[in-house]
C-alpha cells in the first residue's frame, strides 16, 4: 500500500540496479563518484545556492534541442543574450515516455542530418559523461525540465551528471500528461526521484525540486495548484528533499495571480517542514497565446509586471513565437529580455492594489479545505489521502486527461477576469465557497446577458489567444 514514508535505502539500491537495465548509460551512475564529482562544481553552478540567496526574481526559459554541442550553444546564447540567470534543458518526448531506443534513433538522425528530429534533449542516451560536458560548458545552473511520470532513470542519471535541480512530481506530471498511469504507481516512482535527491542533499550536494505548477495550464483554479504543490512538497520533505521550488501558472489576472503567489508562499512556509527553504516559480501564461508576435510580447509583459509585483524567486519566460511552438534561440532570448524590462521598471515602485489581500484570504481558506479532506482521508498520510480523494472526486483538477482524475471541475472566469469554479463535481469546498464563485459567476452572466455555461468556459479558454481575457460573446 501506498504510505509517506522515507523510502529505505537497500529499496533505493534494490530499484537502481533494475533501473540499470533499462538503457546501457545506467552502468557509468555510481552514487559516491557523483557526489565527489559535483563537490568539483564552482559555487555559480549550484543550483539550490544560487536561486536562494538571489535578490530579485531570478530568470529562467525552457530549451532542449536533440545534440550536445547544440544545446550547449542555445544555453550560452540564452544566457548570454537573453539574460537568463538559470538555465534548463528540456527533456525529449520520447524520453518522457521512457522510450529510449526511439529517443536514440532521433539522436542518430540529428546526428546525421543536423535536423532537431527530437523536441527535446534526450539525456539518458546522452550519458553521464554528455551531461558532464553540459553542465561544465555553461556559465549558470541548470534544471532538467520534462514532464516524465516516470522520471527515475532520468534522475539517476541527470543527478550523476551534475545537474541540481529536476521538475516535476507524481501528480504534476501524471495527471495533466497521462491517460492511464496509475496514481499510486507515480507516487511511489516519485518517491524514489526525492529519495534519491535526498540522499544527494544528505551528502552535501542540495538537490533542488521543483514540482509542476501549471499543472494542465490553462484556467486552473489558484486553489486547486497550490493544493497539489502543497502535497508534492510534503512527498519530497519526507523522502529529504530540502529545497522545493513550488510552481504556479499564471492566469493573467494580475490581483489573482499577485495573491495567488503570495499564498503559495505562504501555505508552503505553513504546511512545509521548517528544515525545507522554501521558494516560489511563476510560469508566464502556459494556455494559448496570441499568433501575433507583438500581442504575444504584450502576454509575456503582463507576467513580467505580475513577477515585478508579486516577487516570486523564479519566472519561466515565454517567447513570442509560443503560438507557433519551440521557439528560436533568438525569440526565445527575446521573451527573457522583454520580462527583465518589465520587472526592472517595475521592481523598485511601491505598487498598492486593493484587493489583493481579500483574494489571498480567499485562496488560502479553499486551499486549506482541500488539503484538510486529503489529510483526512488520508487518516493523516499525504499520500493515501491523495489517492482517496482522487478516486472520490474531492481532489481534482480541471481538463485532465488522466483517468486518475474526474475531471468534473470546470473553471470560467468572473466579471474581473479571475478564475473561478463553474461546476465543483466532488471538489472539497463547502457551500460557503462555492456560494462566492457562483455569485461572481453569476455577476458575469448579468453583465453578458447570459446564463452561466460551459460555453463560458470554452470562450475563456481560447480568449488570450484571441488577444482578449475574458471570452465575452461578440
Ligand atoms: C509545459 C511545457 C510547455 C512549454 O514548453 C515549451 N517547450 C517544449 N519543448 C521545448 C523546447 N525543446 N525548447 C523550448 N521550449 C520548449 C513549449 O513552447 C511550451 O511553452
Amino acid at each position: 500500500m501506498t504510505r509517506d514514508k522515507r523510502l529505505p535505502e537497500s529499496e533505493l539500491q534494490r530499484i537502481a540496479s533494475d533501473l540499470r537495465d533499462d538503457w546501457p548509460t545506467a552502468e557509468a551512475v555510481e552514487f559516491t563518484e557523483a557526489v565527489e564529482y559535483h563537490g568539483t562544481l564552482p559555487a555559480e553552478k549550484r543550483f539550490a545556492e544560487v536561486l536562494e540567496t538571489a535578490d530579485r526574481p531570478l530568470l529562467q526559459p525552457r530549451a532542449g534541442v536533440p545534440r550536445l554541442r547544440d544545446q550547449i550553444e542555445l544555453l550560452e546564447g540564452l544566457r548570454t543574450e537573453g539574460g537568463a540567470d538559470l538555465l534548463p534543458t528540456t527533456i525529449d518526448s520520447y524520453t518522457r515516455d521512457n522510450e529510449y531506443a526511439k529517443a536514440q534513433e532521433g539522436l542518430e538522425e540529428a546526428r546525421e542530418t543536423g535536423e532537431d528530429t527530437l523536441n527535446g534533449f534526450p539525456a539518458v542516451n546522452h550519458g553521464v559523461d554528455g551531461c558532464r560536458e553540459l553542465i561544465e560548458s555553461v556559465g549558470a545552473p541548470v534544471e532538467v525540465r520534462h514532464g516524465t511520470p516516470d522520471a527515475r532513470l532520468l534522475a539517476m542519471i541527470t543527478f550523476a551528471g551534475g545537474f541540481q535541480s529536476f521538475e516535476g512530481g507524481p501528480i504534476s506530471y501524471n495527471i495533466p500528461y497521462t491517460k492511464r498511469r496509475d496514481l499510486a504507481q507515480t507516487i511511489e516512482q516519485w518517491q524514489f526521484v526525492d529519495r534519491l535527491a535526498g540522499l544527494y542533499t544528505e551528502f552535501g550536494v542540495t538537490i533542488n525540486r521543483e514540482p509542476f505548477g501549471p499543472l494542465t495550464g490553462t484556467l486552473v483554479p489558484p486553489c486547486i495548484a497550490i493544493a497539489v504543490m502543497v502535497v508534492e512538497g510534503l512527498l519530497s520533505a519526507t523522502q529529504g528533499v530540502k529545497s522545493l521550488t513550488l510552481g504556479y501558472g499564471q492566469v493573467g489576472t494580475l490581483v489573482q495571480d499577485v495573491a495567488a503567489l503570495r499564498a503559495l508562499q505562504s501555505l508552503g512556509d505553513e504546511y512545509l517542514p521548517d528544515d525545507v527553504t522554501v521558494t516560489t516559480v511563476f510560469h508566464e501564461w502556459m494556455g494559448g497565446f496570441p499568433p501575433d508576435e507583438a500581442r504575444a510580447n504584450g502576454v509575456i509583459g503582463l507576467g513580467g509586471a505580475t513577477a515585478a509585483i508579486a516577487k516570486p524567486d523564479k519566472v519561466i519566460t515565454k517567447s513570442p513565437q509560443e503560438f507557433r511552438g519551440v521557439p528560436t534561440m533568438e525569440a526565445n532570448a527575446a521573451g527573457l529580455r522583454t520580462t527583465r524590462q518589465l520587472i526592472d521598471m517595475l521592481l523598485e515602485q511601491d505598487v498598492q492594489i486593493d484587493g489583493i489581500d481579500a483574494e489571498q484570504e480567499f485562496i488560502e481558506r479553499s486551499t486549506r479545505a482541500l488539503l484538510d479532506t486529503i489529510l483526512e482521508r488520508g487518516e493523516g498520510d499525504v499520500a493515501r489521502g491523495t489517492i482517496r480523494a482522487f478516486e472520490t472526486g474531492e481532489f481534482d483538477v480541471p481538463f485532465a486527461p488522466s483517468e486518475s482524475a474526474a475531471g468534473q471541475v470546470l473553471p470560467a472566469r468572473d466579471d474581473d477576469g479571475r478564475v473561478r469554479i463553474l461546476e465543483f463535481g466532488d471538489l472539497a469546498l463547502p457551500d460557503e465557497i462555492r456560494e462566492i464563485h457562483r455569485t461572481k459567476l453569476d455577476t458575469r452572466a448579468e453583465t453578458e446577458g447570459r446564463e452561466p455555461s460551459f460555453k463560458m468556459v470554452a470562450d475563456d479558454v481560447d480568449a488570450i489567444s484571441e488577444g482578449r481575457l475574458i471570452g465575452r460573446p461578440d
